[in-house]
């Protein structure tokens, strides 16, 4: 094992061992605290530019496969763990995270007392870092962190959005046409349209409103994605010609943010932002708290009571954390009150789970009328208490037979 240094914008440093790629990366410092789902926290595409810091302190023990990705390849630009796991058990994996970290060339770092470096990005604010293998120096490293670009002013969906446009087809009869914005688009958020029977089209994140209105769409959806929310000006301006034609609309995380600024609030960078899989939602339209995913460093500045007039109908925040009242929702009606659009700042597609948010995937179907023809939503119950991927769907049963990770 050879040894790697990690360096904060702050000057703080860490040592520890070259972990996946040897080398030297840079990024924006944020943890996660899931205790689940790292192979779908690497390839979501919002981490694109960022060091991921895992708080849970073994990572790997399930290996890598080849179901769960949520996208082509693996983003975030550095990872920091405190204990990887020296040997893969689980009957999916096909090999292991530091060979597939290596094979895509991601540099980590492990050894690192992760609790210690939580909690300083907690108290300071998340901020740049630098991650080598190959600097001894750590002063020297600190002036390339410190020469290193910020999150803050980043227009990045434009980084790892799709090329080209291509279609995700319904599953089982079709219902409804979709236009889904990649903003950074993770695969299950199209498959959980799919699965209720949405045609989805998904258009790079350049896409015009000519090319959207081109698909002849029932509803425009934006996806999550990296960067800077106020940086990221031309899909605001689409948004806002689309609400005026009066095109349903629903949002996620990224989708949320652009749905904030096209109603005219701000947004504004959190200290540390919100990353794992077990942040408490209300839903205020139903009283209802959810357990849900997050990965979000910015948030809307909305109002948290009353209803603010735009040029689209009356906006007011739907759902907020319950840690700490940060805006996690918006919708938007018209004059009598009939829903337009809506938002969360949070993931219902929630591949790693939990799946309490998926209800919003029906509430987007009923708002483009999908289930006018006697069809009834389908209800939440009927979600598999744990689902994989792939050919190898699992219920619960086999789960309590011990035959699932
Ligand atoms: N997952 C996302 O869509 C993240 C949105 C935005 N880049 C943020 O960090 O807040």
């Amino acid at each position: 094992m050879s040894g790697a240094i990690l360096v904060l914008e702050d000057g703080r440093t860490f040592r520890g061992e070259s972990y996946g790629a040897a080398g030297e990366t840079f990024g924006e410092a944020v943890f996660n605290t899931g205790m689940t789902g790292y192979q779908e926290t690497l390839t979501d595409p919002s981490y694109h530019r960022q060091v991921v810091v895992m708080t849970a302190p073994h990572i790997g023990n399930t290996g890598v496969n080849d179901e769960d990705p949520e996208s082509r390849r693996i983003w975030v630009a550095g990872y920091v763990v405190r204990d990887p796991a020296r040997r893969v058990s689980n009957w999916r994996a096909t090999r292991s995270l530091d060979d597939e970290l290596r094979g895509q060339g991601v540099v980590g770092i492990s050894g690192i007392d992760t609790r210690a470096l939580t909690r300083h990005l907690r108290e300071r604010g998340a901020m740049r870092v630098g991650i080598s293998s190959t600097e001894t120096d750590p002063a020297a490293l600190l002036d390339r962190v410190r020469a290193s670009g910020e999150m803050a002013g980043s227009e990045l969906a434009s980084e790892v959005s799709t090329g080209e446009a291509y279609v995700v087809p319904a599953i089982g009869p079709k219902r409804l046409t979709v236009a889904a914005l990649d903003l950074g688009i993770k695969s299950m958020t199209p498959h959980r349209l799919a699965e209720r029977g949405v045609e989805v089209h998904v258009l790079p994140a350049t896409a015009t409103l000519e090319e959207i209105t081109a698909v002849n769409p029932d509803g425009l959806f934006y996806s999550n994605g990296p960067g800077d929310p106020a940086a990221t000006t031309h899909q605001v301006e689409v948004l806002q010609g689309a609400l005026a034609e009066g095109i349903p609309y629903f949002g996620i995380c990224f989708g949320n943010q652009l749905f904030g600024r096209a109603l005219g609030f701000g947004t504004y960078k959190l200290k540390y932002g919100h990353r794992g899989i077990n942040q408490p939602v209300l839903d205020r339209t139903t009283g209802k708290t959810e357990v849900t995913a997050h990965n979000h460093g910015f948030a809307v500045d909305a109002p948290l009571d009353g209803s603010t007039t735009t040029p689209y109908g009356e906006a007011s925040v739907s759902h907020v954390c319950l840690n700490d009242d940060v805006v996690e929702g918006l919708e938007l009606r018209d004059g009598s009150g009939r829903l337009k659009g809506f938002s969360v700042q949070y993931h219902p597609e929630a591949a790693a789970g939990p799946h309490d948010a998926a209800y919003l995937f029906d509430r987007f179907v009923e708002l483009l009328g999908g289930f006018e023809t006697g069809a009834s939503a389908p209800s939440s119950t009927t979600e598999p208490v744990v689902e994989v991927r792939g050919a190898q769907a699992t219920s619960l049963e086999t789960t309590t037979d011990g035959k699932d990770a």
